[in-house]
């Protein structure tokens, strides 16, 4: 090629050979060395053969020149290696997972698409007065049922998890179909059962046992790690509550004017994809902000108090992950859905005696699980016609149901024989979703041993492959950092300290790229060269940076080992009306109260701060106390909530609310309220500013993502500001509604008064008339008596 360059002859091209060489060196990433050492022999050459006063390579070339040939040039050259490496690395890895997600659907197959698990909640505390023995006998995947002395009914699962089973045991079923999640598969976990039997405890657990949703989503995150592609994972949570749709993470905020928020309408988008229209989807990138969200969603659930649970589940949760990966060569799709249900309890309205609202949502609840099993039996036996318009519930699971997708039902029941008739009931439906596979129970034995090897070989293969993918996995990733150590002195020479701290300390740069991701890739050549870099006076800037670039300072933590735990106090008919009318969390005959807990290490660690430590016990202490005094007696909801700031501790005492005098007096209760809200807002504020205490790093924007343009993309700051407003508008109505109810039962207070002296009064009367007529003394006396 430079062969053709003749000297002398085509001067003007001559002249243009610099800019030739720059475009070339600039184009081609991946110059050999052999390559670049044969362009500077021949520009050597034409140099000595230059005339005076042509210079073909002016001094920036020279410079570039001088430093390909002092070893960059090796660097593009590992560089490259490396390159290419990891490129065929990659691409054996999809390979593998590819092969891996085969296997897994393959195994997922014969197991089936759709599975039903049984679990069986042992006796709780207050049921345990007397002998009680359980109704079950129980195996690996069977329930035998005694229905009456000598009458037994078998009922077979998929799996049965027997009362002391633990909630890894039940994970450990969970976890194959969460991965098949991560593989592009929708996928629906359901916790169905009568109330009161452990759906909840299943799907959340509590802070020592946790349940299905939260070691789903930490393993998707966990498993997400490992993969090769990059996911976009969003939030959302919703209740179906009476047939109608309400986001849990916008009720009642700005967003809704304070009102109670209208049912949300489900579509179908173009691509034959459901679309819940306005539903908050956040964007999370771990597990901590997922907790967070779950616990403002918590608040907002409708619960209430029934016969046969006092913080029953009066609505179906719907907690919905979408996974997003754009390229990914190994997943069925882009995106794709996990859905984990509470569904709310089934119950028979002739035992529970509900009237009025409760019997309204029981029938909601019953309705729309029938629904369910009615889809879901279609389903399994391949209906021409699929059910879906049925119910809400149908609708909105109706891209999630079905051959492409993993479901998995957890049917619960209760080991008492009182529940006898509602297990009975639960089976029923159980057996109605599990129809094929009820059927398939009659295979041959040979069959059955035949599906139970090739599982088991599935297994095996699918473990080689992972660990595989694995040790893949951590080559790459270690080709990676070489690569990035490569490049990362010239990055941290040059274009990071131009880019946008630059822009800010200097202020020369405004022009550049924000972002080093942004600027363009250049190869090391083509950058300033320390030399330059004087000239310009860039290094002086970057010393000046460097300078000024503080270390990272830790952010505060909330302790993890604080949390709220509801609390819920009985009180006595209620007949005032709360302005607010809201259901969510609040039944009219129970009262909610949130209250902070500290587990015992905190304890200990708060030792040494004694004020802390007393403040805030005794503060605990005054809150349960008055809590179940002067809301047991006015019928007054009131969200506890601790002061976690030492200003507001009274040093000398330790008290963080001042206890009063007379409870009834009404400007201290005014005082009290306000102090409460304001505690609230301090202590959300502390609350929030941990929930997200980094801004959410975005792989991808997800405003232009097309795939996700249906669903409202809302950052956490938004949501967690539009939480504050709530709960604040939320304590106005309710000291509104607790004022209200102080006036009253002031009224009713002198009316009593007024009406015992209308009595003595009216009774002097009718004695002195008496004594006029002249009748004894005596007969007087038994009168009024
Ligand atoms: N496997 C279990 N181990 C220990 N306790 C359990 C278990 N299952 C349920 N419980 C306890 O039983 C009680 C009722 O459980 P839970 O509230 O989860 O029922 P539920 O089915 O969700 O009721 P509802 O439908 O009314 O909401 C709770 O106190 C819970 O802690």
């Amino acid at each position: 090629m430079a062969v053709n360059f003749e000297i002398g002859r085509r001067n003007k091209s001559i002249q243009s050979l610099p800019q030739a060489l720059l475009s070339l060196m600039g184009s081609n990433t991946k110059l050999t060395q052999g390559w670049i050492e044969s362009v500077s022999n021949i520009i050597n050459n034409l140099q000595s053969k230059q005339k005076v006063g042509y210079p073909i390579l002016n001094e920036e070339i020279q410079e570039k020149m001088e430093s390909i040939c002092s070893g960059d040039g090796e660097i593009e050259t590992s560089a490259s290696k490396i390159e290419e490496e990891l490129s065929s690395l990659n691409a054996h890895l999809n390979e593998l997972m590819v092969l891996r997600r085969d296997a897994l659907n393959e195994y997922l197959d014969l197991k089936g698409n759709i599975r039903v698990f049984c679990r069986i909640r042992p006796f709780l505390p207050q049921e345990t007065f007397g002998f009680q023995k359980s109704i079950f006998d129980l195996d690996f995947s069977n329930v035998l049922l005694r229905v009456a002395e000598t009458k037994c009914k078998k009922y077979n699962f998929d799996k049965v998890f027997h009362p002391n089973s633990t909630q890894e045991d039940v994970f450990s079923e969970i976890e194959p179909v969460i991965k098949s999640a991560l593989d592009g598969y929708n996928v629906c976990i359901f916790a169905y059962g009568q109330t009161g039997t452990g759906k909840t405890y299943t799907m959340e657990g509590n802070s020592y046992n946790p349940g299905m949703v939260p070691r789903g989503i930490k393993s998707m995150f966990d498993q997400a790690e490992g993969r090769s592609c990059e996911f976009i994972f969003t939030f959302s949570m919703l209740e179906i509550y009476i047939g109608n749709l309400r986001d849990l993470l916008a009720s009642g905020t700005k967003r809704s004017n304070f009102q109670k928020p209208p049912s949300l309408l489900i579509k179908t988008d173009s691509e034959g994809d459901i679309d819940i229209e306005n539903l908050v989807a956040i964007q999370v990138n771990n597990f901590d902000q997922v907790k967070k969200l779950y616990d403002i969603g918590t608040r907002f659930r409708s619960t209430g108090s029934t016969m046969a649970n006092s913080t029953s589940s009066r609505s179906h949760c719907l907690i919905r992950i979408t996974l997003t990966s754009i390229g990914a060569r190994e997943r069925r799709r882009e995106k794709n859905k996990v859905w984990m249900v509470d569904l709310g309890g089934s119950e028979r309205l002739l035992k529970t005696q509900a009237t009025g609202k409760r019997l309204e949502e029981g029938k909601a609840i019953n309705l729309s699980l029938s629904a369910l099993a009615d889809v879901i039996d279609a389903l399994q036996t391949r209906k021409a016609h699929v059910p879906f318009r049925n119910s809400k519930l149908t609708q909105v699971l109706r891209d999630s149901l079905g051959s492409d997708s993993k479901t998995l039902m957890l049917v619960h029941v209760s080991p008492n024989e009182d529940d006898l008739c509602e297990t009975i009931c639960t089976f029923g439906f159980a057996m109605r979703v599990r129809s094929i596979q009820f059927e398939k129970e009659e295979e041959p034995l040979e069959v059955r041993a035949k599906k139970e090897q090739s599982i088991a070989e599935l297994q095996q293969k699918m473990n080689q492959l992972e660990k595989e993918s694995q040790e893949l996995h951590v080559k790459i990733k270690m080709l990676n950092g070489k690569l990035l150590e490569l490049k990362g002195v010239e990055i941290s020479d040059v274009e990071s300290n131009i880019s946008s701290s630059c822009d800010e300390a200097i202020g020369i740069s405004q022009n550049l790229p924000k972002t080093s991701s942004r600027i363009p890739r250049q190869p090391s050549f083509m950058r300033p060269t320390v030399c330059s870099q004087r000239k310009t006076g860039i290094s002086q800037q970057i010393a000046l940076i460097n300078r000024r670039k503080k270390p990272p300072v830790p952010r505060k933590k909330r302790p993890a080992s604080v949390y709220a735990e509801s609390i819920i106090y009985p009180v006595k008919d209620f007949t005032c009306k709360s302005d607010c009318d809201s259901e969510c969390s609040i039944s009219t005959s129970d009262y909610e109260v949130k209250q902070v807990i500290f587990l015992e290490e905190e304890n200990t660690l708060r030792d040494s701060n004694i004020v802390e430590e007393k403040g805030i016990e005794r503060w605990l202490n005054v809150q349960v106390a008055e809590t179940s005094s002067i809301y047991n007696q006015w019928n007054k909801r009131v969200m506890s909530v601790p002061v976690w700031n030492n200003n507001d501790v009274n040093e000398n005492s330790g008290d963080i609310i001042e206890k009063p005098s007379e409870k009834k007096d009404m400007d201290f209760q005014e005082e009290k309220f306000k102090q409460t809200i304001n505690n609230k807002m301090c202590f959300e504020e502390n609350y929030m500013e941990t929930v997200f205490p980094q801004p959410i790093n975005t792989k991808y924007d997800l405003g232009e993502n097309s795939n996700l343009d249906s669903v409202t993309n809302m950052n956490a700051t938004d949501i967690c500001d539009e939480y504050q407003e709530a709960i604040l508008s939320e304590e106005r109505r309710d000291t509104k509604v607790e004022m209200k109810e102080i006036n009253l039962e002031n009224e009713i207070g002198k009316y009593k008064i007024l009406r015992l002296f209308q009595t003595i009064w009216a009774s002097a009367i009718l004695g002195s008339g008496i004594r006029s007529v002249g009748i004894e003394h005596d007969f007087y006396t038994a009168l009024i008596l």
